[in-house]
């Protein structure tokens, strides 16, 4: 399998701001690999490092110590071949939905025609067909959301970073974000890095679960094969044996790790 990402003996030291004596390790030797054209998702206790790590593989954080290579090159500076969607809104409030999608292409120099027929493209393959001429103020959270998706896919990454991006969704709208998702996965095959809490929606989505430990220092404790079949219905799936069982064994690992990070969290406040 050709490796997409891959990340060797990975640590990240942090300077205080307020004390510049003290420093803080997140994580520290983390290998994590993706393969090309899989689904790989990253658990863990809260604070523990997985933004960090999702930073690290964007190029947006040179590690302290250790490698990032980017289809068996050495990553420098921006990760140009990864496309990111994070938690936060990342839609430009003064431009319509087909101007926030075309706007990536128009700054690799696609000509404004060629941007808005590829965008439009996009928007209706997150089923946004016919809302281009909206503006985010206009349009619901889970509408946004779509906007985004197709803002990061239309300019074809082969590695797609994901930082919790339907954490601010209900439940059903989440639902349905993540069944696009694979859809669109499934037909382009990219690998994808993906942060969540949510121990459900990763086994759902992923080809691989990765657990992190808890801070600080944080590592790969646990790395889980979910041999689920596909094509799969996120809703559907969760009632089936096999995601159960896999829930179980994730979770006696996990479930550890989140209690270490809440005593963490509670010796810092
Ligand atoms: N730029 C920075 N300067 C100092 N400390 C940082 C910086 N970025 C992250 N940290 C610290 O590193 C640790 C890991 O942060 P990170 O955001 O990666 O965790 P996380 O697992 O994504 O958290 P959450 O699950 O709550 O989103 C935290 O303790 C955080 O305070």
């Amino acid at each position: 399998m050709t490796v997409a990402l891959n990340l060797q003996g990975v640590a990240c030291t942090f300077v205080s701001k307020d004390q510049p004596g003290q420093r803080y390790t997140a994580v520290k030797d983390v290998n994590l690999m993706v393969g090309a054209g899989e689904f790989v998702s990253v658990v863990g206790p809260t604070g523990c490092g997985k933004s960090t790590l999702l930073n690290v593989a964007a190029g947006l954080l040179a590690p302290s110590t250790g490698s990032v290579k980017v289809f068996g090159q050495p990553l420098q500076g921006i990760n140009k071949r990864a496309g990111y969607m994070f938690q936060a809104e990342s839609l430009m409030p003064w431009r319509t939905a087909l101007a926030n999608v075309s706007a990536g292409l128009q700054f690799r120099g696609v000509p404004e025609e060629q941007a808005a027929i590829q965008a439009n493209e996009w928007l209706r393959r997150v089923g946004l067909g016919g809302f281009g001429d909206r503006y985010p103020h206009q349009m619901s959270g889970g509408m946004r959301k779509r906007v985004s998706l197709a803002q990061t896919l239309v300019l074809d990454p082969d590695i797609i970073l994901m930082d919790e991006p339907f954490s601010a969704l209900d439940i059903q709208t989440r639902q349905l974000m993540e069944n696009e998702l694979l859809d669109i996965w499934q037909a382009k095959k990219k690998a994808v890095l993906f942060i969540t809490h949510d121990l459900d929606e990763a086994i759902a989505l992923s080809d691989r679960v990765v657990v992190m430990s808890a801070g600080p220092g944080s590592r790969p404790m646990g790395d889980f094969t979910i041999d689920i079949e596909r094509p799969r219905d996120v809703a559907e799936i969760k009632t089936t044996s096999r995601f159960l069982e896999l829930h179980a064994a994730i979770w006696a690992v996990l479930r550890e790790e989140v209690l270490k990070g809440y005593q963490q969290q509670l010796k810092v406040a």
